[in-house]
């Protein structure tokens, strides 16, 4: 995509002084035939959204749904990293999609909402739920920094509703579980039927396991994201590709000619 002016791809951050959003600005001024026009946090006016073609998005899960309105009722792509779309959050937008304006190309507006943009944690979900119709057992850990305030992550929320489609689509039961006795919540949350654990500990930054059991095996699918710059190649990728995808695509897969069909 170049813009009107064919002056590459003007962009915009929302949530830029937060620990992601530091990160894509330095991305976005380091890569070719992207521009950075505009820095916002919380407390600033959005306006004009500085002239951007696409904005990318990283902020709190309270805060994003307005900021990609905002976006969207202005004809600007969005490339969404915050977590917390629930279905009734994604089902709004898709109205607001419905009524947007056309972007400044003519075409009609594109939003990616995606939970990881990390190509390994992309991967672990396509392979988990790959694997989940042919497991008795699947159970989701992820582990984060202690500053993360939501949980469980926008990936464990992801990848256990994958796993539970996987396993309906396939006609697998429910995950075998004997527990009638957990006063303290030991097992943890239930997302789509799938149980997920969250972690939160000093040092760490963003990591997953899916563990699959059998009688007499298991399966272990893992991702470590040590540094936020993982998500960059992603998110870059999703600057450079929204106005490709109009309407609401989640997940970046399907820009990676990943997704199940
Ligand atoms: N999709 C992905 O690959 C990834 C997603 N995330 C998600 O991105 C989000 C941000 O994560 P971090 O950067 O670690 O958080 P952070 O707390 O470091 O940054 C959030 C920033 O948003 C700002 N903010 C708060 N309210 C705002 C508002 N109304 N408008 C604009 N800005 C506002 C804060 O001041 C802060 O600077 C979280 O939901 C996290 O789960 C994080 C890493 C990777
Ligand atoms: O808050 C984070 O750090 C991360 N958030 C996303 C999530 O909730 O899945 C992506 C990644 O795990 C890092």
């Amino acid at each position: 995509m170049t813009n009107s002016s064919g002056a590459g791809i003007r962009v915009g951050v929302i949530g830029a002084k937060g620990r992601m959003g530091a990160e894509v600005c330095r991305a976005v001024e380091a890569a070719d035939g992207l521009r950075l026009v505009g820095r916002f946090d919380h407390g600033d006016d959005l306006g004009d959204l500085g002239g951007a073609d696409v904005v990318v998005e990283f902020s709190v899960p309270d805060a994003a749904p307005a900021n990609v309105a905002h976006c969207v009722a202005r004809g600007v792509h969005v490339v969404v990293g915050t977590t917390g779309w629930d279905d009734g959050r994604l089902e709004t937008l898709r109205r607001q999609l419905a009524e947007a304006p056309p972007s400044s190309t003519g075409a009609p507006v594109g939003v990616l909402v995606a939970p990881n943009f990390a190509i390994g944690a992309i991967l672990m979900m396509t392979f988990a739920a790959q694997a989940a119709r042919f497991y008795e057992s699947v159970e989701v850990i992820e582990l984060h920094h202690p500053d993360k305030v939501d949980a469980p992550s926008g990936t464990a929320a992801r990848t256990a509703r994958l796993i539970a489609e996987a396993r309906e689509q396939a006609g697998a039961g429910p995950v075998s579980d004997a527990t009638t006795h957990d006063p303290e919540g030991a097992r943890g949350a239930r997302v789509s039927g799938i149980p997920v654990h969250s972690v939160r500990l000093r040092g760490l930054v963003a990591h997953q396991e899916v563990l699959l059991g059998n009688v007499g095996e298991m399966l272990t699918i893992r991702h470590d994201s040590f540094d936020r710059a993982s998500f960059m190649p992603g998110v870059i990728e999703g600057v450079r590709r929204v106005a490709d995808h109009p309407g609401l695509t989640v997940g970046l897969e399907h820009y990676l000619g990943l997704a199940a069909p």
